[in-house]
């Protein structure tokens, strides 16, 4: 049986963090979560991105937490099972980032 996921370690964050906040990701005051808001041209580009993250969502079985109004897409990532930050949230911005620029 696979481990269960665990939070990210202090060394981790330690080299994740700085990279990720070099990205306009910032950490959730509170909550151990990051976010990140995209404004796109439009509703129809902002929709493609969501779903070009939902596909990627469902075959990692990881999901944001979202909220969008028109062109702007706000985004939260946590992992629920270990109620942290883990490395499937890590994978995932990555993803969100490239998936942002197509
Ligand atoms: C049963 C299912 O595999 C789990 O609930 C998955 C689904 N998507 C998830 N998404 C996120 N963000 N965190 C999780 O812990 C999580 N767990």
């Amino acid at each position: 049986m696979a481990g269960k996921i665990q939070t990210l370690t202090e060394e981790e964050r330690a080299h994740l963090l700085p990279l990720l906040r070099n990205a306009q990701w910032v950490e959730v005051v509170g909550r151990d979560a990051i976010y990140k808001e995209f404004i796109f041209k439009d509703f129809n580009q902002a929709f493609g991105f969501m779903s070009r993250v939902a596909l990627q969502a469902e075959k990692m079985d990881h999901h944001p937490e979202w909220f969008n109004v028109y062109n702007k897409v706000q985004i939260t990532l946590s992992t629920h099972d270990c109620g942290g930050l883990s490395q499937r949230d890590i994978t995932l911005a990555t993803f969100i980032d490239q998936a942002s620029l197509m």
